[in-house]
């Protein structure tokens, strides 16, 4: 494994019956990049993301977190060594404050301490950094609304801000952009490029806009299997991928837009 390497997937599969679903994948994530995982419907994406995550058990290959292995270990076991996804549908409580909301994840990371004559003076630092965590989110004037109370946009937000309070090595992002409006994905797109460049970011996500917004590597997937990882502009002009990607000729609106 390179010295940079945050992550590394290595001969990674995962078969249900005779689907191979994932099929040997193979590819690093940088120490500090933001890098996505795209492919058409079926190509194993979120398999993937599962895999990495440790919600899957793969059939074979390895997980490298670091230098660790940890292939073996569960998703908690993996999200206490860093590596911490956010979830597709909430994992939020929605009857709970944004604010108590991340100070609860701020507080897994602190862990629990038994003094109570600290309590009111623990509980001080919790709602600070809470509070600075929101504020990076931008979501800092909804500290005091409940979750329930939020936009489908701001619980996105919330969602990253939570899995930012465990202070990541690794923060993995599944479908950010799903089920949101174009504005909110557009915030979104500034949230992602203004998280923290000491932690690594591995997305996976259908929303073309916002990889080539926001990715500086981008690994294609196609039908399980590997097909390119690259830096965007090379994804973009990689014959093989618009055709996996589109599987028809006309591949001319694909990866138009976004910088890069
Ligand atoms: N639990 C499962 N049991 C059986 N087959 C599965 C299971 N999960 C996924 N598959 C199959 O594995 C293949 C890859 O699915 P996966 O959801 O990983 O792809 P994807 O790239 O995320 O697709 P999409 O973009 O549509 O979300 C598909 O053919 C899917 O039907």
């Amino acid at each position: 494994m390179s010295d940079q390497a945050a992550l590394r997937v290595e001969g990674l599969s995962r078969h249900f019956g005779s689907l191979k679903a994932v099929e040997d994948v193979s590819f690093e994530v940088r120490q500090g990049s933001r890098h996505a995982v795209i492919g058409p419907n079926g190509a194993g994406k979120s398999t993937l993301f599962a895999l990495v995550a440790g919600a899957l058990r793969a059939t074979s290959g390895r997980v490298w977190l670091r230098g660790d292995d940890v292939t073996s270990l569960s998703e908690h076991a993996r999200a206490r060594r860093g590596l911490v996804r956010t979830f597709q549908h909430s994992s939020l409580f929605l009857t709970a404050t944004a604010r108590e909301n991340v100070m609860l994840a701020v507080q897994r990371r602190h862990g629990v301490q038994a003094q109570p004559w600290r309590a009111v003076a623990r509980r001080r630092v919790l709602v600070a950094e809470a509070d600075a965590v929101l504020e990076q989110l931008f979501l800092h004037h909804r500290a005091g609304q409940t979750a329930g109370a939020l936009s489908h946009g701001e619980r996105r937000q919330l969602e990253v801000a939570v899995a930012l309070a465990t202070s990541p090595s690794v923060l993995l992002l599944d479908e950010p952009a799903a089920g949101m409006s174009h504005a909110d994905t557009q915030a979104f797109q500034e949230i992602v490029l203004g998280l923290p460049s000491d932690v690594t970011v591995l997305l996976v996500e259908h929303d073309l806009d916002l990889v080539f917004g926001v990715a500086d590597q981008v690994t294609v997937m196609q039908l399980g299997q590997h097909l390119l990882t690259g830096p965007p502009e090379e994804v973009r002009a990689s014959d093989a991928v618009q055709k996996a990607y589109l599987g028809a000729e006309d591949t001319s609106e694909l990866f138009l837009e976004g910088p890069g």
